[in-house]
């Protein structure tokens, strides 16, 4: 489900709503995970000064910001950054060329909130961390090819050349990432409007633990873990030309695999099978114990690893962010105002309610 801000039917804060879109955007990242993890890590693509001709253009960012810049100076063009949910990676955009939809005002009208933009780290996590794990395994077999033409040591790591299509996914999976982790800004607006009282006092204290304990909903997260694992298992099944997931031997569970990962394999394997196993029997259910299991295009424990580790920490960080300056610009009697607005649960200690002071 896509949010259409322009289609004013459905409440654009129900928190349910906001959930549907974070669950759509999961397909959109799982795939662009599988897209990305058919090329090699290509790492000059996001070493600043690596291309020569890209520098004496004047343009001193990596491969991928060039690609960046230029696609989303393109899109400024076309208004994408005029919504309310898309936030640039680069800077010194050009203007739309139409006049902005004039989008209802959702969230919080203050510049802390409204312009808060995680997209720095986003990056930096994304191009450090995330791209070596999702191409681990195309880059391993380049380093093999390469050692067998006699090319050894770092050059064996070196690319294979895909820089185009290399960027191109990965400015697709940054937009896709940036998307779900900024709904965050939605997500708080939305239970902040449920109960107001019952952040206000946290966000005078700037307490942003308690701030972090009040938005964070473990079963919520434990559903998004649990999903993904079974969405990428399914999204990331390679299919053979006669319509059959390709099956490979089972790993004999070695000293060097680590449990984890064999135990993953057989996670993978009945979660894949035993949903896909079609009633007429046609296929066939592998048990713990059968010698092959299905090949997968991508590695689906570091789907669920990318949203445990990164992307639902970012999201919440970034609710927690936006609900600090939520009271931003507000009098004392609107801040009070809203204080009466639910059913504040009593803080700790808060035997003096704090006083008010705006800046
Ligand atoms: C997004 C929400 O807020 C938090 C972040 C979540 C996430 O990033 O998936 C899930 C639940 C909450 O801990 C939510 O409540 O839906």
């Amino acid at each position: 489900m896509q949010q259409n801000f322009m289609d004013t039917r459905e409440d654009p804060l129900s928190l349910d709503r906001i959930r549907n879109v974070l669950i759509r955007l999961e397909d959109t990242i799982i795939f662009g995970i599988i897209e990305r993890a058919q090329f090699a890590l290509n790492p000059r693509i996001y070493q600043r000064g690596a291309f020569k001709e890209l520098t004496d253009t004047g343009f001193d960012g990596s491969w991928l910001e060039w690609f960046l810049k230029e696609i989303e100076t393109f899109h400024a063009k076309a208004r994408r950054y005029t919504s309310p949910d898309e936030y640039p990676f680069s800077k010194d955009l050009p203007p739309p060329l139409l006049p902005s939809l004039s989008f209802p005002k959702i969230l919080y009208q203050h510049p802390n909130c409204v312009d808060l933009n995680v997209n720095p780290s986003i990056l930096s996590f994304y191009t450090r961390t995330v791209v070596p794990r999702i191409t681990h395994r195309a880059t391993l077999e380049l380093s093999a090819r390469n050692r067998a033409k006699g090319i050894i040591g770092d050059a064996e790591y070196e690319d294979d050349g895909n820089y185009g299509s290399a960027a191109t996914i990965d400015v697709e999976l940054l937009q896709a990432i940036s998307k779900r982790v900024h709904y965050g800004k939605f997500v708080s607006e939305s239970k902040f409007q449920s109960n107001p009282a019952a952040f206000v006092p946290h966000i005078l204290r700037k307490d942003r633990n308690a701030l972090g304990d009040l938005i964070t909903k473990p079963a919520v997260e434990r559903a998004v873990l649990n999903r993904l694992g079974k969405k990428a298992s399914h999204y990331g099944a390679d299919i053979g030309m006669d319509g059959e997931v390709k099956k490979s031997p089972k790993a004999v569970p070695r000293r060097r695999l680590s449990t984890s990962r064999s135990s993953q394999v057989d996670t993978q394997a009945r979660d894949l099978l035993k949903a896909d196993s079609p009633p007429t029997g046609a296929g066939t259910l592998v048990d713990d114990d059968a010698d092959e299991h299905p090949e997968w295009k991508i590695d689906v424990e570091e789907v669920k690893h990318l949203y445990e580790k990164w992307i639902i920490p970012l999201t919440k960080e970034v609710e927690v962010e936006y609900l600090i300056h939520r009271l931003d610009g507000l009098t004392e009697e609107q801040i009070n105002a809203l204080r009466q607005q639910g059913d504040a649960q009593p803080t700790e200690g808060s035997l003096q309610p704090p006083t008010v002071t705006t800046s």
